[in-house]
């Protein structure tokens, strides 16, 4: 099988130079394209140069379109307009969408399935081994423990994300959810500040740190009487992400159209 030709949108950012970085390293890919902000003073430049590597010859662009015409996936980890566009033009030509994008609203979340009946997309807040499988076992978790445990959600982040509560807290938010038989919508707690009343019973709550260089830590509280349990994960580079992204991409190449996760991805849905 030929490699998979894939482009890298937001290629000036973190994750986009961490992506050229793993297409390099991963065998079976290849990259295809580099695309950018229309208007980005990046425009023109090397994607390996910005990535830190040999000049690879990928120019940095802001026509999709154009990119696209022999490239099979495109990895996606930029803002939710950029995202939101992509989605057409990703159909459109037939790629494999990676969403990574986090900060997506309820409605960007259904634009993005509103194209699976003929598009493969695979969406995650976090495209980690470490994060798949401990989202697993918090919903496993809030299965066993009755309501009069307290769940919390705490992450940090470093001094540039733009979004809170991050879209890994979120994803761990949906599973203890899911554990308890509850919608997180309706039970949710987050931005705490003054005079806010006793904790609401059964709501999930939510904290964001941001600061530093930190790569994304994650700690899911279950607070019960005389006793907490806490399951955490800490991102070291976010590389981890990376390769978790070219994992889906390459997983997905030549699967049916519909949508898609890191549980799919991984093998994680039946694991308990
Ligand atoms: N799912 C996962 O596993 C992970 C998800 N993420 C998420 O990925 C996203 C990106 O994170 P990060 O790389 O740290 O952020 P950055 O801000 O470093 O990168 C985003 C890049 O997208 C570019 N961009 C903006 N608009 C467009 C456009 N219209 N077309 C193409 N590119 C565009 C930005 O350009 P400019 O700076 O010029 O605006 C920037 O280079 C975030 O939502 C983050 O939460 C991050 C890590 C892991
Ligand atoms: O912005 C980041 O950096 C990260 N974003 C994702 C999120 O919002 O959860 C994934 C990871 O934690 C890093």
């Amino acid at each position: 099988m030929p490699d998979m030709r894939l482009i890298v949108a937001g290629a000036g950012g973190r994750m986009g130079r961490a992506l050229v970085r793993a297409i390099t390293e991963t065998d079976g890919a290849e990259l295809a394209g580099a695309l950018e902000a229309p208007g980005s003073e990046l425009i023109g430049k090397d994607s390996g140069m910005l990535a830190g590597l040999p000049a690879n010859g990928v120019k940095l662009s802001g026509d999709l379109w154009a990119m696209s015409e022999q490239a099979d996936g495109i990895l996606d980890f930029t803002v939710p307009a950029a995202t939101i566009a992509n989605v057409a033009i990703a159909a459109e030509r037939g790629l494999v969408h990676v969403v990574g994008t986090t900060g997506l609203c309820a409605s960007d979340d259904a634009v993005i399935k509103s194209v699976t009946k003929r598009a493969v997309v695979v969406q995650s807040g976090n495209m980690s081994l470490g994060v798949n499988l401990l989202s697993a076992l918090v919903k496993r978790v809030a299965q066993a423990l009755d309501p009069s445990f307290d769940i919390e959600i705490l992450e940090m982040h470093h001094k540039n994300k733009v979004d809170a509560p991050s879209g890994t807290a979120l994803m761990l938010g949906r599973a203890a959810a899911a554990g308890r038989g509850i919608e997180l919508e309706e039970h949710s707690a987050r931005g705490r500040d003054g005079v806010t009343g006793a904790r609401r019973p059964g709501d999930i709550g939510f904290a964001s740190l941001r600061g530093g260089t930190a790569a994304g830590d994650h700690s899911v509280i279950f607070a019960g009487p005389s006793e907490r349990l806490v399951l955490s994960h800490q991102a070291e580079d976010r590389m981890i992400f990376a390769h978790g992204a070219l994992k889906a991409a390459l997983w997905a190449h030549g699967k049916p159209p519909g949508y898609y996760t890191m549980d799919d991805v991984l093998g994680l849905k039946d694991l308990f």
